[in-house]
């Protein structure tokens, strides 16, 4: 088992406009922390009495430069090598609408180099797939969106035909031991890293996108796109599930400061709600001696119960904007994060065995005993008794029943076979006697 607090990354969007409000520091032992500097005159209007400082730690903080490469390999990489290891693992963007969120988890359309985590971390699982050859690998993908607390499956063929409302939901199913189960949710196997991407652009076309004044192709959704993955040794029974849900969450913004109306109002409570369901577990989960964790009370939390104080190796990545008009946001997201950092999970090797593997070997393992005692006790035991057994049997029970003596004992040797059709024959004569009895 490992435990770990979640890993908390900062990541700075570019900005064009100079003035800068904030400032990084990086040291070996603390970490590495995000100030944010608000000037006195930056409040436009009115007299600044709030405070003027506000200081944030983080494991790292990525600054406006740096590109998707080095997100990947200082952020991706190490969780997706104990997803090849057999943890679970789950890594997730939260920050305010058109911060990058959607930027770091798929990427940007525009240039190859502009690729996110999910492409980036497919490739490289495939790559070391094809370099292990001492292992056997099954993928699986699976991809959800979580829309005003309704769950759709992306992978859906007939989502492109169909309203989103005419979909099947996506439910949710508890069983006994409370794991969490999602009804029709399709899991599509993806055997090479173009099959892996398809699946990827399917649903990424599907997504629900709308538009609100801060951003343009604003997407109004939770999406979680999960890589199942399944590790065998050839041969060998044992196998290693391991999941890795890289999570792009909707824009965290106030309601008040987006300026909605109708649909798009509705949608942002949803979103508040479901992020404030957030927060709540977040909260309950790094308080100490909390032994309610309200994770049922959205579709969100229930969904990423494991990533959240459970048996997962968690990762966010605050996007944070830090022109002057947002600073109040990328506050919010960076105390959002300071909390999730204090959050405890426990990552267990996800090992098991193939029931047909494990039958297969068991059948093997009783052949071989059998072969064992039919050499300790000189007899073959598969075939049923003879007609001439059985006579020689019934003919030792008669004796048996019949001598007076006693301590006469009835000797059958180590043989199941012989001392099963006795105990019949015994069963058979109580039973008769029972009725005859009933009859008189
Ligand atoms: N690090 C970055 N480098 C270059 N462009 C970026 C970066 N981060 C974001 N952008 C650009 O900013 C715009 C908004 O980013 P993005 O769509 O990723 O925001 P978001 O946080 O996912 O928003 P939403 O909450 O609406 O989903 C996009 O055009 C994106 O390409």
């Amino acid at each position: 088992m490992v435990k770990q607090t979640i890993q908390i990354f900062g990541r700075i969007k570019p900005t064009k406009k100079t003035l800068a409000v904030y400032s990084m520091d990086h040291q070996e032992e603390t970490g590495a922390s995000l100030e944010f500097v608000i000037p006195r005159d930056l409040v436009d209007g009115f007299i600044n009495n709030k405070r003027e400082c506000y200081k944030f730690r983080f494991q790292k903080v990525f600054d406006q430069h740096v590109k998707q490469d080095e997100i990947f390999e200082e952020i991706a990489k190490p969780v997706a090598e104990s997803v090849l290891s057999g943890y679970n693992g789950t890594i997730f963007a939260y920050g305010q609408t058109g911060s990058g969120k959607t930027f770091t988890i798929t990427g940007g359309a525009e240039r190859y180099s502009d690729r996110g985590i999910i492409p980036r971390t497919l490739s490289y699982l495939y790559e070391r797939f094809s370099q292990d050859s001492s292992m056997m690998y099954s993928t699986h993908i699976s991809y959800l969106e979580i829309y005003n607390e309704v769950g759709y499956d992306l992978l859906d063929s007939r989502h492109e035909a169909s309203r989103l409302e005419d979909l099947p939901k996506v439910m949710i199913m508890e069983d006994p031991e409370q794991n969490i189960h999602l009804k029709n949710l399709s899991l599509q196997q993806s055997a090479n890293e173009e099959e892996a991407l398809n699946l990827l652009f399917l649903g990424d076309t599907n997504r629900m996108i709308a538009e609100t004044p801060m951003n343009q192709a604003s997407t109004r959704s939770h999406c979680v796109f999960t890589i199942h993955l399944c590790r065998r040794e050839p041969g060998s029974a044992t196998l290693r599930r391991s999941k890795l849900h890289l999570v792009d969450l909707a824009g965290s913004d106030r309601v008040s400061k987006t300026g909605l109306d109708g649909m798009l109002l509705t949608e942002a409570k949803y979103i508040n709600l479901s992020l404030h369901y957030l927060e709540q577990v977040i909260i309950a989960l790094s308080e100490k001696n909390r032994s309610h964790i309200p994770y049922r009370n959205s579709m969100l939390t229930s969904v990423l119960r494991d990533s959240l104080g459970g048996n997962c190796m968690t990762t966010m990545i605050a996007t944070i904007a830090v022109d002057k008009r947002n600073l109040d946001e990328s506050i919010s997201t960076c105390r959002f994060a300071q909390r999730v950092a204090l959050i405890k999970n426990e990552a267990v090797l996800n090992e098991e065995l193939d029931p047909a593997l494990l039958i297969a070997r068991l059948k093997r393992e009783i052949l071989s005993l059998r072969e064992e005692l039919a050499m300790v006790t000189g007899d073959q035991r598969d075939e049923q008794l003879t007609a001439e057994e059985i006579q020689r049997l019934d003919e030792v029970v008669n004796v048996f029943l019949n001598d007076p003596d006693p301590d006469v004992t009835l000797s059958l040797g180590p043989d199941m076979r012989k001392i099963q059709h006795c105990f019949f024959l015994l069963k058979s004569m109580i039973l008769d006697k029972k009725r005859d009895k009933a009859r008189l």
